[in-house]
């Protein structure tokens, strides 16, 4: 293989991998075009200007579709390969892999058929390129992209839209930089009102990368010579052709006849005879493919530094939206359980520190208990005058003789109930801590981000089982209260009558046991025993509430979510790994382009070592 096949080769593979990821340039991708980047040959040429002879002529070979009308509708990627002498010919589609064609009537068929099956019988033109590979003796090695002809007036069955749509589309490709156009025109037409020539110009004003061709040369009056003088100025020389007429077509004069033909024509003008060897189809594809290894040649160090940078890119970007994930539940399985682990670790970091949120726990014990306790209304309930009713209320019909037991038990009892209510503040506050920070802790998993729905069932299965273990840990806390009132530190009432008789005080006679200060020491003893049972629950809850909630919430805050998970199938987990669909969409696209970038790479790769 040489050189010059492999570069021309290189592009047109790269070209399929594009059309085959839908990347057909221009900008409506959201990513850059490697189409763009790639050095192409452009036909262009207003109707009837002889497009199609010029190509049939290059190829060697009636191929393509005729009739009335806008018969070219999608770009037709035209790749000839050149092949030993006495080979058969063949085509190829690139979509239809791996089926030869050597009856080129059929293979204009499938052109037509091929246009209809993207843009319907509809008679709309379309941007995606048909590619078409053509293996012959007879041909040069190189690539064309056949475009629909410009056109003044849409025919009969076409939109009106027609006529602009087409010029949009060939402008999108004859615009870009690493463009050549070829550009056809009929000698029997003035020059300036060439359609292609105005769109070239337009493009390319300096004219380095048009070439342009003159048909029907045969059809001017002997003696002018249509390539000087009238022909527009470009950096290439101009290129006259003499194609098949319509009487030849009609009589189905052979191509290669036609090719010779041509070679006598210009052989024997007396106006083009010393052009001759610069003029016709065959002079042309040799010219074209030349320049075009050349441009290629000169563009290989930037398209390679381009393919090497969107890789850079993309390979970022897939960082960015994750990996995908496998289908199989095995696969799924374990992503689950390494997210799951991912958000249960940041869980952990926020309660032990790392992170913030589990010094609020300790600020729970440490302000807002305390401060709930110190609120409880013990001296409304322990005045005078509610310690006489209750005491009074105990004694019944026959008064207390020495203490009044059954007063006491029921004050205490009364004052005890009172820390129920902090009991369970506390556990409820701890609770919305914990809530908090397994929010805050999913919205922090990076890995996550991409999920949704397992963000949701998460949230869900940690909420539950919040839930539970603020459950649990109210009862500890109410049973910690309950514990106090069930029985009474003896020790303190034993000392209270030996603490009034160390202070020297008489013992108290029947008559005062009645009085203001007799209840009031009732009260005041109460409350010293109330106050030291405060003392010690301000203590114990906290470790209460630790112990049910917070070690839980450390140990086994999804435990219950994994045993549901191990029985999910794998339909079950998929949906748990449900994405949001545009991430998803934008990871295949990323997906698909850094395959093509890399296949892109490893060509180029190739053809530097064949080199
Ligand atoms: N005598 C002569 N006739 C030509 C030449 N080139 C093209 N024709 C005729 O001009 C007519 C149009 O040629 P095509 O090759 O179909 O031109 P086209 O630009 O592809 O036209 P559309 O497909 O209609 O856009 C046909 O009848 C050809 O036979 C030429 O060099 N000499």
């Amino acid at each position: 293989m040489t050189t010059m096949e492999s570069l021309i080769g290189l592009v047109n593979r790269i070209q399929r991998a594009c059309t085959a990821l839908g990347d057909y340039g221009g900008g409506d991708n959201a990513f850059s075009s490697l189409w763009d980047a790639l050095p192409s040959v452009a036909v262009v040429g207003g109707q009837s200007s002889g497009k199609s002879s010029v190509l049939e002529s290059i190829v060697g070979r009636d191929f393509l579709p005729r009739g009335s009308g806008i018969v070219t509708r999608r770009p037709l990627v035209l790749q000839l390969h050149k092949t030993e002498d006495g080979q058969q010919e063949y085509a190829e589609f690139s979509h239809l892999p791996r089926r030869r064609f050597s009856d080129f009537s059929i293979v204009r068929k499938e052109i037509q058929d091929e246009t209809d099956r993207i843009t319907g019988k509809t008679k709309q033109i379309s941007p995606v390129p048909i590619h078409l590979s053509i293996y012959s003796p007879n041909v040069v090695n190189l690539t064309l992209i056949d475009l629909p002809g410009l056109t003044k007036v849409a025919v009969e069955g076409q939109p009106e839209s027609i006529v602009q749509d087409i010029e949009n589309m060939v402008r999108s490709y004859v615009e870009k930089p690493n463009c050549i156009i070829l550009a056809i025109s009929p000698a029997n037409q003035d020059i300036a009102t060439s359609d292609a020539i105005k769109l070239a110009r337009e493009v390319d004003p300096t004219g380095e990368r048009t070439f342009g061709v003159l048909t029907k040369l045969d059809l001017m009056d002997k003696g002018t010579n249509a390539l000087e003088g009238r022909s527009y100025r470009l950096q290439h020389p101009w290129v006259g052709i003499v194609n098949r007429s319509q009487a030849d077509i009609n009589k189905n004069v052979d191509m290669i006849v036609a090719r010779r033909k041509e070679r006598e024509y210009f052989a024997t003008s007396p106006d083009y005879g010393h052009l001759s060897s610069k003029m016709g189809s065959e002079y042309l594809a040799k010219l074209l493919s030349k320049h075009l290894e050349s441009v290629i040649r000169a563009r290989i160090p930037s398209i390679t530094s381009l393919i090497n940078k969107s890789i850079d890119e993309l390979e970022s970007e897939m960082d960015y939206l994750g990996r995908p994930i496998g289908v199989d539940a095995g696969a799924q399985l374990y992503t689950i359980l390494e997210l799951c682990r991912a958000f249960d670790k940041i869980f952990k970091e926020h309660l032990d520190g790392g992170r913030p949120g589990g010094d609020r726990i300790y600020g729970v014990f440490d302000n807002q208990l305390p401060a709930a306790l110190r609120k409880l209304p013990f001296d409304r309930h322990l005045s005078m005058q509610n310690v006489r009713k209750v005491v009074s209320e105990a004694d019944g019909y026959q008064p207390h003789l020495i203490a009044p037991e059954q007063g006491y038990r029921r004050l205490i009892d009364g004052a005890l109930n009172y820390f129920r209510g902090p009991a369970e503040a506390s556990v409820d506050a701890v609770h919305f801590v914990l809530k908090e920070l397994v929010r805050k802790s999913i919205g922090e998993t990076q890995e996550l981000r991409r999920f949704p729905t397992l963000q949701a069932e998460i949230a869900s299965a940690a909420g539950e089982a919040l839930e539970k273990f603020r459950e649990e840990s109210k009862k500890t806390v109410l049973r910690l209260v309950d514990m106090e009132s069930s029985y009474l530190t003896v020790d303190f009432f034993r000392k209270l009558p030996q603490e009034i008789e160390r202070a020297g005080n008489p013992a108290p006679s029947t008559a005062d046991r009645y009085t203001e200060g007799h209840f009031r020491r009732i009260g005041s003893n109460v409350s010293s025993y109330v106050g030291m049972v405060s003392e010690t629950l301000k203590n114990t809850i906290p470790k209460a509430v630790v112990y049910c909630q917070v070690r839980e919430a450390k140990q086994s805050l999804l435990n219950y979510f994994y045993t549901q998970i191990g029985k999910k199938e794998g339909k079950q987990l998929g949906l748990l790994l449900d994405e949001d669909p545009a991430l998803m969409e934008r990871r295949q696209q990323c997906a698909k382009r850094l395959e093509l970038y890399k296949a892109a790479r490893d060509e180029i790769d190739s053809v530097s070592w064949a080199r």
